[in-house]
């Protein structure tokens, strides 16, 4: 595919029997999607595991995008932490995901993959940018120092998309999620977001009939959280409804605190002891909540309350508790 080699992109349904390359297919999203994917009959959906294939091994990304040669891809593979691990481990949150978004993009341009979803994050956008947060705040501020280095590569991804876009025609998209969590999300204590890290305390503490649980911050932050079936929901309507160069934020329009949240998690796991907050850990960005309006012109709104999509993750926690990621 060279310069002025354009695709004419129709919006509608995508060819349920082409090849479909799911980017990170045993993740929090990458799962999400493969079900999502195999719900509405594709046929041929391609993942690899990082054992499988490293994507940070260009020359194999490489052969396998000659070998599959998708017509459609999902790069949902990414270095992904909560604020801990985002604050340290800066290096590998950069380096790792320029290295995997740089490889599966440059892959996917030569064999002329005709639509890609890049998957970005809320925490692109300034600090303190007004809420809802507007896709074209982006670059109008300092970032949050917490996730400065993930947010770089991933505004680095917008820009290859559109770059790609530019250059070589290609219909290829960028979609920003708020704070996921669902089926399948890492729950380690250390390096998980905070809502596994809050379901799996609460859930230890009354099964141990401990006491007190201690959570990070203050609890003032104000967090937005989707499930992961939402998400991938939203992501194959972007596929087959939208086609533009500017990014789409993705979310349900709604926050809360991560007290009020903590508060709904231990009442649904049954913790009737304390809780208290460790004000040595950071805090992070105190407010990000997404203006969802250019998601709602495409069509798309969310359809998973907060509620159940709680109740639903603690059901799967509970059963998957000796086998979850940690
Ligand atoms: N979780 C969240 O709250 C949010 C996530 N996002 C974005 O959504 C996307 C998916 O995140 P999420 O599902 O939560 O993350 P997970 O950590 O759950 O999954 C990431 C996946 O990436 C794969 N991966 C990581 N490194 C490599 C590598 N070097 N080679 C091949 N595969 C690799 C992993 O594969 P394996 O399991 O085989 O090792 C894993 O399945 C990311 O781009 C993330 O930035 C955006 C906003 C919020
Ligand atoms: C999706 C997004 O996720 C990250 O940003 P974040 O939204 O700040 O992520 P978080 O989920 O880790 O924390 C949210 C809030 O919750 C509080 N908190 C309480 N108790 C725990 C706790 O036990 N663990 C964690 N992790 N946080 C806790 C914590 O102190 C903070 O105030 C980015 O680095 C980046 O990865 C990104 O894009």
């Amino acid at each position: 595919m060279t310069a002025g080699d354009r695709l004419r992109y129709t919006p509608g349904q995508l060819d349920r029997n082409a090849p479909f390359y799911v980017a990170g297919h045993q993740g929090l999203v990458g799962s999400a999607i493969w079900r999502k994917l195999e719900a509405s009959g594709f046929r041929s959906v391609v993942g690899r595991t990082s054992r499988e294939l490293d994507l940070k091994d260009r020359g194999r990304v490489f052969d396998f995008f000659h070998e599959v040669r998708p017509r459609y891809v999902v790069l949902a593979a990414a270095k992904v932490g909560g604020i801990l691990a985002n604050t340290t481990y800066p290096v590998d949150f950069l380096s790792d995901n320029m290295q995997i978004q740089v490889n599966v993009m440059d892959a996917a341009r030569k064999v002329g993959v005709e639509r890609l979803l890049f998957l970005g994050s809320s925490c692109i956008y300034p600090k303190f940018a007004e809420q809802p947060i507007r896709e074209d705040s982006l670059l109008t501020g300092h970032l949050e120092p917490t996730n400065d280095a993930y947010a770089i590569a991933k505004i680095a991804g917008i820009l290859h998309v559109q770059a790609v876009r530019r250059q070589y025609g290609l219909p290829w998209i960028s979609a920003m999620p708020t704070n996921l969590y669902g089926p399948n999300d890492n729950f380690s204590p250390q390096g998980s977001h905070v809502l596994p890290a809050l379901i799996r305390r609460y859930d230890d503490a009354a099964r141990a009939g401990k006491s007190t649980v201690s959570n990070w911050g203050t609890g003032r932050p104000r967090r937005e959280f989707m499930h992961s079936d939402d998400m991938a929901d939203a992501c194959l309507h972007l596929l087959e409804h939208y086609d533009g160069a500017a990014q789409v934020n993705v979310g349900t329009g709604s926050d809360i605190t991560i007290r009020e949240v903590a508060h709904a998690i231990s009442a649904i796991v049954g913790y009737d002891g304390r809780t208290e907050w460790d004000v040595t850990k950071p805090d992070g960005t105190p407010q990000k909540l997404l203006d969802v309006s250019k998601l709602a012109e495409t069509g798309w709104t969310s359809g998973i309350s907060l509620e159940e999509g709680l109740e639903r993750t603690v059901a799967w926690y509970r059963h998957h508790v000796t086998t979850v990621r940690t």
